[in-house]
């Protein structure tokens, strides 16, 4: 049996810098602006190329995801079945990114299998086949395909490439689970800030409108971000229930790390217009 090893390929988290709601389509979707940006952290996977067409999963996840549910063998299967590939693999999954939380390691997972195993099976998707392929199996993993900073509207599928500051973050993730389509569904969720063009939203007060409504509901999440306030300019990013503060350095960002209470968990990253997993694609 053929056999090759791929090492290192990384997932990035994401942030929404910011989250605009504009308004609610007929299909129950809504309109947004919003403002990706990766950090220099994420999950990693490291592959084994097959002949024996399996997909097989190994991992580090403490959880009950049973493995077809799983977005790598998603995405791994999906990817299978559009190139008619022969090919097998196995794949671990060395998890550090909190699950549900707006940082979108899950759409990452999938980006970067679909990614890694388009490269190593030789199949030879370009980036927008390849991202086409990725909504089905989740709205963000275009923006991980697509590996640069971008301002998305639509309903998050109309992405641009920007370039903005690369700045240091203390993301906290609250011990909270909280649904994107509960979010999404709820009447005092705030569906009417006005659509602004780039460089208006360049000079305006970024902000996330599912903020509010998160931290009334869950008070975890209005505990870490009073917390983060006090000490920089913060946010949650998605639907929750992950918030990051920002900081100009790392050494500031750690420093504030070093004071957070115990009772939350968080990671300092930096920012980074190019996702790294663009990084390790150039040395496939
Ligand atoms: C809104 C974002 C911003 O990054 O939230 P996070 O998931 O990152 O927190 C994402 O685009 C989410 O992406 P994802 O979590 O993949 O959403 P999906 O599975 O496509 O949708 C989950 C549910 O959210 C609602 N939904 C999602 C996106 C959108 N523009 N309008 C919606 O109303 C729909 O009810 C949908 O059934
Ligand atoms: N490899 C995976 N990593 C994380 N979540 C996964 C994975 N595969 C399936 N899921 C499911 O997808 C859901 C959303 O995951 P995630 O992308 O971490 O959320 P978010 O978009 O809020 O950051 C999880 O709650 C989990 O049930």
């Amino acid at each position: 049996m053929t056999q090759s090893l791929s090492l290192g390929w990384p997932a990035p988290a994401k942030l929404n810098l910011f989250l605009h709601i504009n308004g609610r389509r007929a299909d129950g979707y809504h309109e947004l602006q919003t403002l990706f940006q990766f950090l220099d952290y994420g999950d990693l996977l490291d592959f084994k190329i097959t002949n024996d067409g399996k997909i097989t999963l190994h991992s580090n996840l403490n959880t009950n995801i049973a493995d077809d549910d799983n977005l790598i063998v998603k995405a791994a299967k999906l990817l299978q079945q559009q190139s008619a590939s022969k090919l097998g693999a196995e794949i671990w999954l060395d998890k550090k990114l909190p699950m549900g939380g707006g940082v979108g390691g899950g759409s990452s997972d999938a980006a970067t299998t679909l990614v890694a195993l388009n490269a190593l099976w030789q199949i030879g998707l370009d980036q927008p086949q390849l991202a086409a392929l990725g909504l089905n199996l989740g709205a963000d993993v275009p923006i991980f395909i697509h590996g640069h900073a971008a301002f998305a509207e639509g309903v998050g599928e109309k992405l641009v490439a920007v370039d903005i500051p690369e700045h240091w973050y203390l993301v906290i993730a609250p011990e909270a689970h909280v649904s994107t389509a509960a979010i999404f569904q709820h009447p005092d969720l705030p569906r009417d800030t006005a659509k602004l063009s780039w460089n208006e939203l360049l000079s305006a007060n970024w902000k996330n409108d599912c903020q509010t409504l998160v931290s009334n509901n869950f008070p975890q999440v209005a505990k870490a971000l009073a917390w983060l306030l006090e000490y920089a300019p913060s946010r949650m990013t998605g639907t929750g229930a992950c918030v990051f503060g920002e900081f100009e350095t790392q050494q500031q960002a750690l420093e504030c790390l070093a004071k957070m209470p115990k009772t939350f968990r968080g990671f300092v990253a930096k920012g980074t217009n190019i996702s790294p997993l663009q990084h390790r694609l150039s040395r496939c």
